[in-house]
C-alpha cells in the first residue's frame, strides 16, 4: 500500500508574458482522491499540473504536497507526471526504457512495468520509435505508475487510445487509487469518461477556477451511477457556457 498525499493550491497563478495562463487557483485535493482536470482549450490545465509537478514556477502562489511546499526545479518525491507528449527515448528498445527509468528511480516496481505492457501486448524487444501512439502512450503509463507514486498527473493520458484500452486503463486508474491510495489528477476533454472513476471535478475555464468540488456534493444522492456521466458532461458544459466559454 503507497499511502497518497493531499494537494493544496495556494492562491497559484502564472503568466507568460502578457497571457495569464492560471489566476489565484486556490483548490484542496483529499489525499487518495481522482480529480478530473477539465476545461477548454488553453484554460491552464498543463500549466497547472508543470507547476504542481515543479517544472514550471508560479508568478505567485504555492503548491504543498502533502503539507510540504513545491520547490520548482526540485524533483518532488514519489510524484509521476505523465505529460502530454509523453516523453521516451525513441532509439531505446522499450526493456532498454524499463532499465532507463529504474536507474533513475528509487521508488520502482519493474514487474509491475512489465505486466502492465505485457497486457497492453507490447513487445518489450520493440524500438520505442516503432511503436504505435497508442502503444507509446501505454509504455509511458506502465513507466508512470511502476514508480509507485502516491502523486500521479496524468495529462489526457487517453487521447490516443483506442476504446477497449480507453477502458482497461481506466479499471487500471481505478485499481490504482483502491488498491494503493494513490492521489491522481486526470484531465481529459472527454468529460463523460471522467465520471465513473474520479471523485472530484476541478474545472478551470481562462485560467481561473469555476468549481472545485467532490463528486458526491455535484452529484447528490439521488443520480444513478450509470446517469453520471451524461449528468456531469451537461453539468460542465452549463458552467462553461455561464462563463461566456460559448
Ligand atoms: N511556455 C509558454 N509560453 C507562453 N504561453 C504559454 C506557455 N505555456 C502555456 N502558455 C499559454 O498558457 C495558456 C494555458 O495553456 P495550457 O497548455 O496550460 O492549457 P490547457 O488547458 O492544457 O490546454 P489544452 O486543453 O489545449 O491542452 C494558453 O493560453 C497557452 O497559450
Amino acid at each position: 500500500m503507497v499511502d497518497g498525499v493531499d494537494l493544496c493550491l495556494e492562491n497559484v497563478s502564472k503568466s507568460f508574458r502578457s497571457i495569464n495562463a492560471l489566476v489565484e487557483v486556490e483548490a484542496a485535493i483529499p489525499s487518495g482522491a481522482t480529480v478530473a482536470l477539465v476545461g477548454s482549450n488553453g484554460a491552464g490545465k498543463s500549466t497547472l499540473m508543470s507547476i504542481i509537478a515543479g517544472i514550471l514556477a508560479p508568478t505567485s502562489g504555492r503548491v504543498l504536497i502533502g503539507g510540504v511546499p513545491v520547490q520548482p526545479g526540485r524533483i518532488v518525491d514519489r510524484l509521476s507526471y505523465l505529460t502530454q507528449d509523453r516523453p521516451l527515448y525513441r532509439n531505446f528498445t522499450v526493456n532498454e526504457m524499463i532499465r532507463a527509468t529504474q536507474v533513475l528511480n528509487t521508488d520502482w516496481d519493474e514487474a509491475y512495468a512489465r505486466d502492465l505492457i505485457a497486457a497492453a501486448d507490447i513487445d518489450p524487444s520493440s524500438r520505442i520509435r516503432a511503436l504505435s501512439g497508442g502503444q507509446h502512450s501505454r509504455v509511458a503509463i506502465a513507466l508512470a505508475l511502476a514508480r509507485r507514486p502516491s502523486l500521479l498527473l496524468l495529462d489526457e493520458p487517453m487521447s490516443d487510445l483506442d476504446p477497449i484500452a480507453r477502458r482497461q486503463v481506466r479499471d487500471l486508474l481505478s485499481d490504482e487509487t483502491r488498491n494503493n491510495g494513490t492521489t491522481t489528477v486526470l484531465s481529459s476533454h472527454i468529460v463523460s469518461e471522467l465520471a465513473d472513476h474520479c471523485d472530484h471535478l476541478l474545472l478551470l475555464h481562462k485560467g481561473r477556477v469555476v468549481v472545485s468540488t467532490a463528486f458526491d456534493r455535484l452529484f447528490g444522492a439521488e443520480v444513478p451511477r450509470s446517469e453520471r456521466a451524461t449528468v456531469l458532461e451537461d453539468y460542465v458544459l452549463n458552467r462553461l457556457i455561464e462563463e461566456g466559454a460559448a
